[in-house]
């Protein structure tokens, strides 16, 4: 049965890698994908991975209709065998369900690949509605990892270093950032909360200690 399913996780746990070894294997094999993705780092129609390896793909505008393109495909005479979607969190809850009509109506699988949640913690409204509607959702298994070891669940945002939790929604950036750009870290769940980034943790771990004051 064709399937929906959304690998998920945090910024820099391999998901594009993983899209573009679905596509490579299934390409050796003489399968054709669509390839969608939108606001890649590396620029518009392009999924990248961190590993250095970019393929060219169709930049998913909100105003593409995903199950209409596919279908305009098909129909002039295009082989689509299935459908691949990077930053998948960055599609409208429209686009999601087209991405579930692609599978029910014409029996493609659909891997949809994003980050779950926002530097807030909040759901993107296309990874929520890839949760409601997908067959399977998976985490990634090479685990991204909060500066402390334990494995990192949350993204947090950085504006010239400091940690962020107020501002829109969407600003593309990477991981790192230098000073004046918008940064991100992954973290575990209790750094977050407490606001704790490796530069942070770094200049708590400086401090010196405040001496006893002895008198005489
Ligand atoms: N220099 C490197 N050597 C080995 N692995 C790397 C290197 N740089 C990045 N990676 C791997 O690539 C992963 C990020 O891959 P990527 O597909 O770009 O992530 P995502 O799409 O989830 O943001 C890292 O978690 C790490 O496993
Ligand atoms: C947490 C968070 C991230 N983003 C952006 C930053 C990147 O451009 C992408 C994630 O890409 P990756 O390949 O998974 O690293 O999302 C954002 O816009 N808002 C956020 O809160």
């Amino acid at each position: 049965m064709p399937e929906l399913a959304f690998f998920s996780g945090t910024m820099d746990c391999g998901k594009s890698t993983l899209a573009l070894q679905i596509a490579h294997n299934r390409s050796a094999r003489g399968l054709q994908s669509v390839i969608f993705t939108r606001d890649d780092r590396a620029g518009e129609g392009k999924l990248s991975s961190r590993l250095g390896l970019v393929t060219q793909a169709v930049e998913a505008a909100p105003d593409l209709d995903l199950y209409g393109f596919v279908v305009d495909l098909m129909s002039r005479g295009g082989k689509v065998d299935y459908v691949i979607v990077d930053e998948a969190q960055f599609l409208l809850t429209g686009q999601i369900d087209q991405l579930a009509r692609i599978v029910d109506d014409l029996n493609l699988d659909v891997f949809a690949f994003g980050i779950t949640t926002d530097f807030r913690t909040k759901l993107f409204p296309g990874s929520q509605r890839l949760i409601e509607l997908a067959d399977r959702v998976e985490t990634l298994q090479v685990e991204a990892m909060c500066w402390c070891g334990a494995r990192a669940t949350h993204n947090a945002r950085t504006v010239d270093g400091e940690m962020v939790v107020e501002g829109e929604q969407v600003v593309v950036g990477d991981v790192g950032g230098a000073a004046g750009v918008v940064g991100y870290e992954v973290l575990c769940r209790r750094h977050h909360r407490k606001r704790m980034t490796s530069a942070t943790s770094r200049s708590a771990a400086l401090s010196p200690d405040v001496l006893p004051v002895t008198s005489g």
